[in-house]
């Protein structure tokens, strides 16, 4: 086996990477806003215009919020949806987006580079979204981008618009633990924990004794749950609990995360994104256990708001001192509009800058005095970079969703760690990475042991998550798997069981026989309901795709279309296919399914588009794209692999994790529509695929003449 890579080295790479991906997300954005105008870019659910500020206050954390409602003086007649000319034109920002609000360009001036904005105008969160008025929560930098007369930004009586930009926040946090790593040196200064996560020792035996007798806070759990809390709770540095489709991962993080508080041990709790956190967050709180969320407020379900550490700095007794100086500075706020005086203005102005000074020291008391007392802290992977965790320790560092996020990212909490609990599925997707054809060894030369000039690890990308590279590393011996599933009916787990987890998935005994006829509402027994798999083969050739490339992209497939050189230049449809996804809906609904118990996916965003109108003819019912339904599952799922040329091209339907996402969201029926000519020529995997549909789903040959006069 070749050398496991230094640390620094390690570090060095991934700096390389996460520039460069960086780069490519920046990029993306400023295509999108220098090639089209500021109404094209809101219809495509990236901007708001024609907006003006309508106050600015302090908000949670002291924080200058700023609020946005429509500019009266270009406010349309009521529209026949019943919109009023206060209400805000659809659009599709949301809270926790980051944005960009500046003056907006005038018609002449459509181009104006993001850099340009970002020179002029100020940064923030989406604080809250109303039919009527968006709040920005702006970024501490930016609250003393004061214009002359004090209003933040100089906006104050201009007509300006908001934009949605890439998040460098999480950027920086993951450069800045690479940074640290970078410096990591000498290996006596490794923890144990670091030398077993890169190589350098194995991990220490097991000692299963350690553990002693288990008292189940919840005694339902199966025996592949308890043997993973069990196997994570005896493991010294690390332990992986992989958690196949529908096995209950979260629910057995939850349990473990309590055995370990009975015994004493202090937890910081962390996944890639803040539903992923919430969704501990909520399961928890119910075991009133002293917990602490960080995070900013913006991005929190309402649910979890009260334990949120914002939050708690302003209602706890601790948080009483900061009080003061929080109404001391909303009265100052109010009094900026109140004076025309430039002069009194620039003092106020100037007044406010040493209040927000204070109030940050006090406030920085109060959050450690808060953390320091719970023994459970969750936040995001880059939210555990934050200040208030900088001088913290904890036992063990839990991270749900492993397999989903950058390496990079799982160090930010891990530096302070001296023990690691992983759960996720790496034969599901990895994160999204948009510079994908970016590898560290793109200048790489021939030196010693595959590394190239600038010391980092040829042929590395980010695509490689900390879940899979110490699986490399260590092997089956650091992980655990959880088997029993409780989604999918068994004939729809077969084959992913049998090809991704070693046939070792069983089905729960309430879900293994479920069938959409059996939905706890009136739905009719018919061919479509009473069958768990179907599939529907379009071989033969009467159903070919198209290139999206012959199509001119502005339309309906929200912000992706509209940069079709990055994102959508290579997609595919399929309308023959959208034709038979369409009468199957109709058939369910006519069965009696709910459109809203029915998805359908489909890995191209091109054949999105094509589906779109489903929408309307079906509300309720859900389309998305196999990469955004991860994590999701519905009663019935619709799979359409838009594939079917004569030269067995499949493009990405090649990549075995992203089948198996779209082949496991189903509870109770499973209907794929595919071209199984072209499809099985696409890969090993594929062929099999189609095969073991051909032999146990209910198969079906479309005719297309009968189609085609239907659709007409
Ligand atoms: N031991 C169990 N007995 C009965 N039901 C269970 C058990 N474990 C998990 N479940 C059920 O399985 C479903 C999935 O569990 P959970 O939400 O914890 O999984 P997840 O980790 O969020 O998702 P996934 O397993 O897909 O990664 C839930 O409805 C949960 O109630």
């Amino acid at each position: 086996m070749p050398e496991p890579p230094s640390i620094p080295q390690f570090a060095k790479t991934q700096i390389s990477l996460l520039a460069a991906e960086l780069q490519a997300e920046i990029a993306e954005s400023a295509a999108l806003v220098s090639l089209h105008s500021p109404s094209a870019l809101q219809r495509a659910g990236v901007a708001l215009t024609n907006l003006t500020v309508s106050s600015q206050r302090t908000g949670l954390g002291g924080k200058t919020v700023l609020e946005l409602c429509p500019d009266p003086a270009t406010a349309s007649a009521p529209s026949k949806e019943g919109r009023d000319w206060s209400d805000l034109p659809e659009h599709g920002i949301r809270a926790g987006d980051i944005v960009l609000v500046g003056e907006q360009p005038s018609g002449k001036e459509k181009k104006k580079e993001v850099k340009e904005m970002e020179r002029r105008g100020v940064k923030g969160v989406v604080s809250r979204v109303r039919r009527g008025d968006l709040s920005v929560m702006l970024e501490e930098k930016d609250e003393d981008k004061g214009g002359a007369d004090g209003d933040v930004g100089g906006l104050g009586d201009k007509r300006v618009w908001v934009v949605k930009v890439a998040d460098e926040v999480t950027w920086r946090r993951m450069n800045g633990t690479m940074e640290k790593m970078v410096k990591m040196e000498t290996e006596e200064g490794y923890s144990y924990f670091m030398r077993v996560l890169f190589g350098m020792v194995g991990p220490t035996p097991l000692n299963m004794e350690k553990v002693g007798d288990i008292e189940w806070v919840d005694p339902t759990l199966n025996e592949s749950q308890k043997d993973a809390i069990k196997f994570a709770l005896a493991s010294e540095e690390i332990a992986l609990i992989h958690g196949p489709p529908g096995t209950g991962k979260t629910h057995t993080l939850i349990e473990l995360i309590l055995q370990m508080l009975k015994r004493g041990l202090r937890i910081l709790v962390c996944g890639p994104s803040n539903i992923s956190v919430d969704n501990i967050v909520e399961r928890l709180a119910p075991h009133k256990i002293p917990l602490i969320r960080l995070g900013h407020p913006a991005r929190l379900l309402p649910s979890v708001l009260n334990h949120s550490l914002d939050v708690l700095t302003r209602t706890s007794e601790a948080g009483a001192i900061v009080k003061d100086v929080r109404a001391e500075m909303d009265a100052k706020q109010a009094s900026i509009r109140k004076t025309r005086n430039g002069k009194e203005r620039r003092a106020i102005y100037a007044d406010l800058k040493e209040l927000r000074k204070e109030y940050r020291q006090r406030e920085k008391k109060c959050v450690s005095d808060l953390v320091r007392e719970s023994k459970v802290v969750l936040a995001t992977l880059h939210g555990a970079g934050g200040f208030q965790l900088r001088d913290e320790q904890f036992d063990v560092v839990v991270i749900d969703e492993a397999s989903q996020a950058l390496e990079a990212q799982c160090w930010v909490p891990l530096l302070s760690a001296k023990k690691a609990i992983c759960a996720g599925d790496h034969l599901q997707l990895p994160p999204t990475i948009k510079s994908l054809n970016i590898k560290a060894d793109k200048k790489a030369s021939k030196k010693k042991g595959g590394e190239d000039d600038q010391g980092t690890i040829k042929g590395a990308t980010l695509e490689t998550t900390l879940f899979d590279r110490l699986l490399k590393l260590h092997g089956p011996s650091i992980k655990k798997m959880l088997t029993t599933q409780y989604r999918m009916h068994e004939k729809i787990m077969r084959f992913p069981s049998d090809e991704l987890y070693e046939a070792k998935l069983i089905a729960a005994e309430a879900v293994k026989a479920r069938l959409l006829k059996d939905l706890p509402y009136e739905v009719k027994d018919t061919d479509d309901t009473r069958e768990p798999l179907i599939f529907i083969d379009t071989q033969g050739g009467d159903f070919p795709e198209k290139n999206e490339e012959d199509d001119n992209g502005e339309s309906s497939a929200g912000s992706k279309k509209l940069t079709k050189s990055s994102l959508f230049g290579d997609s595919k449809s399929n309308e023959m296919e959208a034709a038979l996804v369409r009468e199957h809906v109709k058939a369910l609904v006519d069965a009696g399914v709910k459109p809203e118990d029915i998805a359908v996916v489909t890995p191209y965003n091109a054949q999105l588009a094509i589906l779109a109108p489903l929408k309307e003819a079906f509300p309720g019912i859900e389309l998305g794209s196999v990469d955004g339904f991860q994590g999701r599952e519905k009663e019935a799922v619709i799979v359409s692999l838009v594939r079917s040329n004569s030269d067995g091209e499949v493009g990405f339907l090649g990549e075995k994790r992203r089948l198996n996402v779209a082949m496991t969201r189903p509870k109770r029926s499973l209907t794929v529509i595919g071209d199984s000519e072209t499809v099985k020529k696409g890969s090993k995997f594929l062929k099999r695929w189609m095969d073991f549909l051909e032999d146990n789903a209910d198969l079906r040959y479309p005719d297309l003449a009968s189609l085609t006069a239907a659709e007409a």
